[in-house]
């Protein structure tokens, strides 16, 4: 099968324990664990191929038992595999989290193979010199090479969207602030980390953004307003009003359907509507 979408970045396990407990530092408490395929990259493909795509993985995982697991999982969803760089040194990456009644209590990313391999995860694109079409990628890669990607004249001709990992890595976005040809998707807590100000509203955050020169600034925030700043103007859209039942994945899940409807040929105006759409589907606990 031929790919229309590229995604690089993390591929590996999300062990979340959810407790119905309220739950406090040094809480012990009867609860699920279980194991599901994550990482923000592979997040976006997972929806992505929800919303009618064929994306392809570009990341690394280990060919330890866990690594099997995960690709023979990736495979079942749709996913295109080939182009994982497996590794016989480095072990599959892991995401831990503990969610109790009171929301999530604290998580890690190990996420040290994908930053190990650097540049490795990117050898299928010498293949592909022509691809001109979307590439998904998320903030999980070292800043070094988050920052070779920004300047790359390879990369800035594709049609190329960019989405932080988590609050915590937002600023190993920076060098694609003034990137005349990216799409940047952030929520307004981390446009403020990269604007390293405050800001007031998806609007103004996404124009600020804009203003230093980006190609395009998507932000987000929560049930409140949305925003996209781009070369046409600024749109809005004011996300329909759900009950929600889950917020993890609600980023990712708005830019792969913000992806799948551009590709589908649809406005900015309708994209963003379909993007919002599809995250209140997913926060209200539909399956995209
Ligand atoms: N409580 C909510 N009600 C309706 N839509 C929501 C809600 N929370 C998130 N969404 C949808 O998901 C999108 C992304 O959510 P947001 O919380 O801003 O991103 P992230 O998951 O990256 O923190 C929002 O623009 C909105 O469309
Ligand atoms: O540093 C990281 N944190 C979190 C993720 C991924 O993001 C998702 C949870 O993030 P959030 O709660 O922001 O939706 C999980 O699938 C997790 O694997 C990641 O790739 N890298």
């Amino acid at each position: 099968m031929t790919p229309d979408l590229l995604c690089i970045g993390a591929v590996l396990w999300d062990v979340i324990g959810r407790s119905n407990a309220y739950m406090e530092r040094g809480s012990d408490v009867p609860g699920r664990i279980t194991r599901i395929p994550g990482g923000v990259a592979l997040n976006i493909a997972m929806a992505a191929r929800a919303y009618g795509m064929t994306p392809t993985l570009l990341s690394v995982v280990g060919r330890d038992a866990e690594g099997d697991a995960l690709v023979a999982a990736c495979a079942r969803l749709g996913l295109l595999t080939d182009t994982l760089y497996r590794s016989d040194d480095l072990r599959t990456d892991v995401y831990m989290a503990v969610e109790g009644a009171n929301g999530l209590i604290a998580a890690i990313a190990d996420a040290h193979s994908l930053e190990a391999a650097g540049d490795k995860i990117l050898s299928p694109l010498a293949d592909m010199p022509d691809w001109s079409g979307p590439i998904a990628l998320d903030g999980n890669l070292t800043l070094d090479l988050l920052a070779r990607i920004a300047t790359d004249p390879a990369f800035a001709r594709t049609d190329l969207r960019v989405a932080p990992a988590s609050p915590g890595k937002a600023e190993r976005l920076i060098p694609f602030l003034s990137h005349a040809a990216a799409t940047l998707y952030v929520n307004l807590e981390e446009a403020g980390l990269l604007l390293h100000a405050p800001q007031a509203n998806a609007i103004t955050a996404a124009e600020a953004m804009r203003a230093r020169g980006l190609y395009r600034a998507i932000v987000t925030d929560g049930p409140r307003l949305a925003a996209c700043a781009g070369p046409g103007g600024t749109v809005t859209r004011h996300p329909r009003r759900v009950m929600v039942t889950r917020v993890t994945g609600a980023g990712d899940t708005f830019m792969a359907a913000h992806i799948a409807a551009e590709a589908s040929g649809a406005s900015s105006d309708a994209a963003l509507e379909r993007a919002c759409e599809a995250a209140a589907t997913y926060v209200s606990g539909d399956t995209y």
